[in-house]
């Protein structure tokens, strides 16, 4: 399966539009926006006063849809489609969404989901002694699932209890022949936003970033634990549960989302360039230069910058057209990923004392890398600022770090990993400081963030989870003050 080689991997994306001739090209355009949050696949399926049609495909949106004819046979006048990159299941076109069921009242259902399931393994269990056979390997088939084998009557309740049996990161849009329905985990994990278009169709999407692609007004974030129902006579805010506890992953500030778009009403870009601000105030140095790693973290550069009063410039670029191979996940091929997609500008490093900026440190691969390639350009020093604090601890929400092996920072102390990647002086944003940075969301606990990557106070029970994260502890024996909530 091709894709890029990356430190992390991104979120999955969702954009569903309702009542809007063209739906399935606005969803195209929408996802495209997206694309960053999933490189794996991507599918849409549109809807014609009630007949589905669906096409996906591995890969990139504009290979999934290389034939233009494609999206011309998605007819009807509303759709939804899906960006995808695995955290649960294998890497087959079977679990590419949306996904299809059929449903005893409403007829047919589409499905798609950004998140991951904390319980999916009890769950598969329950449904399979239910006698339910699977269509695909991921954890989203399960609310689909759930849904069809459901007691109760009719498809919003069916989809209400089943929302309230699932636990873990869950961003939902589904489409019935009759309606389109988003749905948001009990913590929010993940950003989902409604919009307008100017003649009054409903879109929602992850990111407002796709909103601006197909020139829809921003509405509302939808709320956790809440399901927006979009029919023909307009818009119902409901809810699943009441009980709950914003804890929107910081990751989506740090790295994941696009800069240009808005998560709950804070710009990512200036949240970015806000913890470069406060990397630089905790961590000061003397340097002659700011340079940031293409590409998440220019903004964190940029703030880093204005907040020391060094100069920023462009010593480093990301080539434009990565090349895109078969991942097998060895260390020599994420070395050659990283020397094939970064090169040095020589004439700003050379003979300069170099803050370089970066937002995450993974597995160290990048930094390594970079350190070295800006030595070997002339530099004389190179002080590597980490604009969010070391990741240390899985998550089990969304982002595909679920066991910290490959950790660097849950495995070596921050001057280790200094020698490792052989900079002058390394320093991490503090999590009172990116708490800070990303602005108070609300009043709740942590400020309604989920900074569990990084101090390992886990906002919910982990499930089944739980047993791999204790080996976890066991193995890492660096746990302290950490919890997994409930
Ligand atoms: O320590 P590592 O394992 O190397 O991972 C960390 C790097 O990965 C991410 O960038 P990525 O390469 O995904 O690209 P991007 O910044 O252009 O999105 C992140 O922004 C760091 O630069
Ligand atoms: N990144 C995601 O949101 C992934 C969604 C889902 N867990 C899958 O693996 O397909
Ligand atoms: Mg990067």
């Amino acid at each position: 399966m091709p894709a890029e080689i990356k430190g992390l991997n991104e979120e999955c994306g969702l954009f569903g539009i309702w009542g809007e001739a063209n739906a399935a090209q606005l969803t195209y355009d929408g996802l495209h926006s997206l694309q960053h949050r999933g490189q794996e696949g991507a599918g849409i399926v549109s809807n014609d006063q009630g007949q589905f049609y669906r096409h996906r495909g591995l890969g990139l949106l504009a290979e999934v849809f290389r034939d233009s004819e494609t999206i011309h046979q998605l007819y009807g006048t509303s759709a939804i489609g899906h960006v995808r990159y695995a955290t649960a299941g294998n890497h087959g076109v079977e679990n590419i969404q949306p996904m299809l069921f059929s449903h005893d009242e409403v007829g047919e259902f589409a499905l798609a989901h950004n998140g991951n399931l904390t319980n999916a393994d009890t769950i598969r269990g329950e449904l399979r002694e239910k006698g339910v056979t699977f269509q695909a390997t991921s954890d989203s088939e399960l609310l689909g699932e759930l849904v069809t084998t459901s007691d109760e009557d009719g498809f919003i309740n069916q989809l209400k209890a089943s929302l309230n049996h699932i636990h873990g990161g869950f961003a939902y849009l589904l489409m019935t022949p009759h309606m389109m329905v988003a749905a948001l985990d009990p913590n929010g994990f993940r950003p989902l936003v409604v919009g307008k278009m100017p003649d009054g169709a409903t879109v929602i999407c992850s990111e407002t970033c796709a909103l601006d692609q197909v020139g829809a007004s921003f509405v509302r974030d939808v709320e956790p634990g809440e399901i927006i129902i979009v029919t023909d006579e307009g818009m119902k805010i409901d809810h699943f549960t009441t009980d709950t506890h914003l804890a929107l992953c910081s990751m989506e500030y740090i790295y994941f989302a696009r800069p240009d778009s808005i998560i709950r009403g804070i710009s990512v870009h200036e949240a970015r360039k806000r913890m470069g601000a406060l990397v630089a105030r905790e961590n000061p140095v003397k340097a002659d230069v700011v340079l940031g790693v293409p590409n998440s973290s220019l903004s964190a550069a940029i703030g880093y910058a204005q907040e020391s009063g060094i100069p920023y410039d462009m010593g480093m670029i990301k080539n434009q057209y990565v090349a895109r191979t078969f991942i097998e996940p060895t260390q020599a091929k994420r070395d050659r990923g990283v020397s094939m997609k970064l090169s040095v500008v020589k004439s700003v490093v050379a003979g300069k004392d170099i803050v370089l900026v970066d937002d995450s440190i993974v597995r160290g691969t990048t930094s390594k890398y970079i350190v070295r390639l800006l030595k070997k350009a002339g530099a004389k020093s190179v002080h590597v600022r980490i604009a969010s604090p070391a990741l240390k601890f899985p998550c089990y929400y969304g982002i595909d770090i679920q066991t910290t092996k490959e950790l660097i920072a849950a495995n070596n102390t921050i001057p280790e990993i200094c020698t490792q990647i052989e900079a002058d002086s390394l320093a991490f944003l503090s999590v009172p400081g990116l708490i800070k940075a990303i602005g108070d969301l609300n009043d709740a606990d942590n400020h309604g963030l989920c900074t569990a990557y990084f101090d390992g106070n886990y906002p919910t029970p982990l499930y089944d989870y739980q047993a791999g994260f204790d080996a976890e502890v066991a193995r890492l024996g660096l746990y302290e003050g950490a919890n997994t909530g409930d």
